[in-house]
């Protein structure tokens, strides 16, 4: 045993309305049910303060958060928003921010840094394009590691930061990486974390995402240095995620 509890989280991304709040109460129940693991919802913003009351038992988060306490940033939320709608974590660093928002890994380690100070639990987010899968499976690992190391905030510690791997080329793909690239990522990606910050990196939660669905997460969940699964599309509704909690 690990003593790592899994998390199974989803990321809504732009997608939830009001009348979409019904699937976050049908998530909760099936939280409920397992006390076992943990249970996590990113949701958009303005979801947040109407989901929280809905979602005992499931850790509501946010998608993103700025690296400062306020200011003249149009457009961005704080982590301290976050907190008073009833946020109790967010996601930093998702490939989509990277890639849309221009976000470096300094930006990602600072915003995770500042959002565990304003009490948030951050799931940090590192991962591949295609183009430097194709130059090689060890390429990959090298460079995810690098990624990682200059994403971590100061102070990292597991009772607060979980890591989720998410290659950009598998995300929304339908294209989910075989068990045998996720292990050797994984297991890569922890030695690196043991490196840097000894058994807080042993304890530290490492996440899989990207296409996890119903129909392949048993045999990603059931990986050593699996500790859970970040979902996208599948995390919608509850008749997609019920079968993703249930491999858990
Ligand atoms: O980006 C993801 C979760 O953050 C994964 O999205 P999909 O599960 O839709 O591929």
């Amino acid at each position: 045993m690990t003593g790592r509890r899994k998390l199974i989280a989803g990321n809504w991304k732009m997608n939830g309305l009001k009348a979409h709040l019904s699937e976050v109460s049908a998530i909760a129940k099936l939280a409920g049910a397992r006390d076992d693991i943990d249970v996590a919802l990113f949701l958009p913003a303005t979801l947040i303060a109407a989901a929280a009351p809905l979602a005992d038992g499931v850790l509501i988060g946010g998608q993103d958060c700025h690296q400062a306490q306020s200011g003249a940033y149009t457009g961005d939320i704080s982590a301290a928003m976050l907190v008073e709608a009833g946020a109790g974590a967010t996601l930093v660093g998702h490939s989509e921010r990277r890639a849309y928002h221009g976000e470096t890994s300094a930006d990602v380690a600072a915003k995770a840094a500042f959002a565990h100070g304003a009490g948030l639990k951050v799931v940090l987010c590192v991962g591949e394009t295609l183009e430097t899968r194709e130059l090689g499976d060890e390429e990959a690992q090298d460079w995810v590691v690098d990624q990682l190391l200059a994403s971590l905030p100061e102070g990292a510690d597991p009772d607060w930061l979980t890591i989720a791997y998410e290659p950009v080329w598998a995300i929304g793909t339908g294209k989910v990486a075989t068990p045998p690239q996720i292990a050797a990522m994984h297991a890569t990606l922890r030695a690196a974390l043991v490196a840097r910050l000894g058994e807080k990196g042993a304890a530290m939660r490492l996440l899989y995402g990207g296409s996890v669905s119903g129909d392949n997460a048993a045999d990603i969940l059931h990986l050593p240095d699996v500790d859970g699964a970040l979902v996208g599309g599948a995390s919608l509704s509850a008749a997609k995620f019920a079968p993703i909690i249930a491999a858990a």
